[in-house]
């Protein structure tokens, strides 16, 4: 077992963080680009696992994929005819759920499969959905195969969509390439992470492609083209989130450049989080945000359903907190890369905290933390969460600190650098 010992910070933070590309719009950008009428260009792209295995599952069905030499962030996507092909998903819910409707799509059998940890993550409703539409699929789970003949009939389907908003845009995002269109109707428990369903919406309207919203719970896609479009891909502001909440638990200040004024991005949200922990942020005229540690870092309430994936910096702010905190609405967080909510209820109170696992999310209460050994169960968010609460308890030592690849492509050499010179490793 290998393990990076977390820094502490032993004075206040104040750093610059640059951060890459966002996953979520990369990987959409990717899928839209590959369907598109034309060649498209995305700058910015995020080069992470995550991001990786959709260049590489999309280039496997045949689109043509071109890196520029002098920056691997530079892509140019050329859509061609997709053919048969093995899709690797490794642990990335954005490639499970958004290729398979391109695969459908495709003229040939694709197998995907994906890490071991993979299996068990969501996935039969878009399925069922694809084979609602006509699609041949064979599977419940990873692995399975998709039978693609080309085309796909489209039409009304009903899903439940409360265990992942990702059904509903991996729908949404082949959609228009369907014969029929697609009209996806929700029926269930409220869908989480709904900014990044926003997301879908515009993004499909920047590549021309009509979706009708006027039914809450329904999306409504018209069949036809979708227009080439160049990206240059906003930075992830779910990966900036350790950094500026390293910034409210040591009194600190960071900044981070290229925030954007508007986004779907639910990151953007973690900025009023921040505010209810008693921090400070403030967005400049030059797109520099400013995140102040005030030296108060309350407990919270929060209704965290649209913003889940914000969870494991939340609840490692929480377990430093002064207060008690209760973090509700992400039951469904139990089918994220791990189930986060046992993982980090358990990595919490094995550092002598006070972590309750709740029907739909955690109660969190202030108690004095030891250094041990921090679990990342491949999951890159459960790793950067270890890193912040290394920041002010000596001695945490984080298991498998790569796996923060999964959606950044240096997380250890950026976080040191934020830490700078004054840096004590435990
Ligand atoms: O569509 C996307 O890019 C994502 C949607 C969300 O998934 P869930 O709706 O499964 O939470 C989010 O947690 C994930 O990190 C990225
Ligand atoms: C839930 C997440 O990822 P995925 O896209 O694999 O679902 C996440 O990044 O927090």
């Amino acid at each position: 077992m290998t393990t990076w010992s977390a820094p502490t910070a032993p004075a206040p933070v104040s750093a610059t963080v640059a951060l890459p590309g966002s996953k979520s719009i990369t990987n959409r950008a990717l899928v839209l680009a590959a369907l598109a009428d034309g060649p498209s260009t995305v700058d910015g792209t995020l080069r992470s696992r995550d991001t990786d295995l959709m260049l590489h599952g999309l280039a496997a069905m045949g689109t043509g994929i071109d890196i520029a030499d002098d920056d691997p962030t530079r892509v140019t996507v050329t859509p061609r005819p997709l053919h048969a092909a093995t899709v690797d998903c490794g642990l990335a819910g954005t490639v499970m759920r958004f290729l398979p409707p391109v695969a459908a799509l495709a003229t040939g059998t694709v197998a995907f499969d994906g890490d071991e940890q993979a299996r068990s993550r969501p996935l039969g409703t878009i399925l069922d959905a694809l084979r609602d539409l006509g699609a041949e699929i064979t599977g419940a789970a990873l692995p399975f195969t998709v039978a693609g003949r080309g085309a796909v009939a489209g039409g009304d389907v009903v899903i439940d969509a409360s265990a992942s908003s990702q059904f509903v845009s991996g729908l949404l995002l082949s959609g228009a390439r369907f014969d029929c269109g697609v009209r996806v109707i929700h029926r269930g428990d409220p869908v989480p992470s709904m900014p990044h369903v926003e997301m879908t919406l515009s993004m499909l309207a920047v590549h021309g492609v009509d979706v009708a919203t006027d039914v809450p719970d329904e999306w409504r896609v018209a069949p036809g083209p979708i227009a080439a479009h160049d990206w240059v891909i906003e930075p992830d502001l779910s990966n900036a989130s350790p950094f500026l909440a390293a910034a409210a638990a040591t009194t600190g200040t960071v900044r981070v450049p290229r925030w954007p004024a508007v986004t779907t991005q639910p990151g953007a949200q973690f900025v009023d989080i921040l505010g209810d922990f008693g921090a400070h942020a403030t967005l400049g005229a030059d797109g520099v945000l400013t995140v102040v540690g005030t030296g108060e870092l309350r407990g919270i309430d929060a209704d965290l359903r649209a913003v889940g994936e914000l969870t494991p910096t939340i609840a490692a702010l929480c377990a430093l907190a002064t207060g008690e905190s209760r973090l509700r609405g992400i039951g469904h967080l139990r089918g994220h890369e791990t189930d986060r909510l046992a993982a980090l209820v358990t990595e919490i109170n094995r550092l002598g905290g006070d972590a309750v696992e709740l029907d739909d999310g955690l109660l969190i209460r202030p108690r004095p933390l030891h250094g041990g050994v921090w679990e990342s169960y491949a999951d890159h968010r459960m790793a950067t969460a270890g890193a912040v609460i290394g920041l002010c308890v000596p001695g945490v030592e984080v298991v498998d600190i790569a796996t923060t690849a999964k959606t950044m492509p240096d997380f250890p050499g950026m976080w040191s650098a934020m830490l700078g010179a004054g840096v004590t490793a435990e």
